[in-house]
């Protein structure tokens, strides 16, 4: 059941404001703005080369845009005063008793992991294959663990202070594991599990570091209709168990359709549609957008949006 109300309005985790980025003289993104709802799984579809990659490679610190701001509230409440003044000084975020946000535009990636929460996956699985399945996660916690032996020889010397991080950094990994069904798979080389199982373990890591935001790229991509309806369910218990937002990019509208409560839509790096799942798939832009792709794709897009086959060639959208 899809929630109707409008977090992304209402209580945004993330903004993004007139982003723009240039590769040369392309324009990948193209001033988009949109909104990332506290609680919600917001879903950034559109056609391939759209610039959605890009959008999350500016999110999550690995590309420094053109121009835009990025702002990510973590916690509490931080009035439009504070983030005006915050933007123009020269500081990368700002914690008070009240809340903290935080300029993404303005910070290495490693940064926004650590101290703004957000997190990632990628199209491409990154795991340490030689690794087993519970060492992966216990490696995303080392900056944790690092800070518990004070960045000192604490760790080797087994210090208290350090023995009790290292126990619940691998309390909070088995138990990752578990919710992510991989748990009689700790011992194993990550690289011995089904490709599905590695997406799960891929996102069991990002989940490791704490994140408020979850940002997965095409998470469903090589899964069969089982892995990928067990993705969803995963995901709505992030979102729903967790309190975790999640922001994917998906080209498989099934998964899209079912589990988001927003949906952002690009083509050619500018936003041409934005509402819930049932708003958008009536959107004779987004019908239009995307049978623009090849022909062997428009029946499939067709069916996903439950649209009649040939509606959106009455548009008169791209071909
Ligand atoms: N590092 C880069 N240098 C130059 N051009 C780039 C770079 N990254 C992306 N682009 C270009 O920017 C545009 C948007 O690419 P992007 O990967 O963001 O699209 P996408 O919507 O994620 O596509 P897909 O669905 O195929 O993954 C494309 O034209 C791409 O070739």
């Amino acid at each position: 059941m899809q929630k109707e109300h409008r977090n992304w309005a209402a209580d945004p985790v993330l903004s993004v404001e007139h982003l723009t980025m240039r590769f040369g003289g392309l324009v990948a993104v193209d001033d988009l703005s949109f909104d990332v709802g506290r609680g919600d799984i917001t879903a950034l579809i559109g056609p391939n080369g759209a610039g959605k990659t890009t959008v999350f490679n500016c999110v999550t610190g690995f590309y420094k845009p053109t121009e835009g701001r990025i702002t990510l509230r973590r916690d509490g409440t931080v009035s439009t005063e504070e983030l005006a003044e915050l933007t123009r000084g020269g500081n990368q975020y700002r914690k008070t008793d009240k809340g903290s946000i935080f300029l993404l535009e303005r910070m290495a990636d490693f940064r926004i992991t650590e101290i703004a929460g957000v997190a990632r996956t990628f199209q491409n699985i990154r795991l340490f294959g030689g690794m087993t399945v519970l060492e992966n996660l216990l490696v995303a916690q080392h900056n944790e663990l690092m800070r518990a032996s004070n960045y000192t020889i604490g760790g080797l010397l087994g210090l208290p202070g350090y023995r009790r991080a290292a126990e619940a950094a691998k309390e909070k990994a088995v138990e990752w594991l578990r919710r992510v069904d991989l748990l009689d798979r700790a011992d194993d080389p990550a690289a011995d599990l089904p490709y599905g199982a590695q997406r799960r373990l891929e996102i069991a890591r990002a989940l490791c570091t704490n994140p408020v935001l979850l940002c997965l790229d095409e998470p469903a991509a090589g899964l069969n209709p089982r892995e990928s309806a067990e993705l969803n369910t995963l995901l709505k218990s992030i979102r729903d168990d967790h309190g975790v937002s999640v922001l994917l990019i998906e080209h498989d509208m099934g998964v899209v359709m079912e589990i988001s409560d927003h949906i952002i839509v690009l083509d050619y790096g500018k936003k041409i549609s934005d509402g819930t799942a049932s708003a958008v798939r009536n959107d004779p832009k987004v019908i239009a957008a995307y049978l623009g792709v090849d022909d062997e794709e428009v029946e499939e897009v067709e069916r996903d949006l439950h649209v009649k086959p040939g509606a959106a060639t009455a548009e008169g959208g791209p071909q």
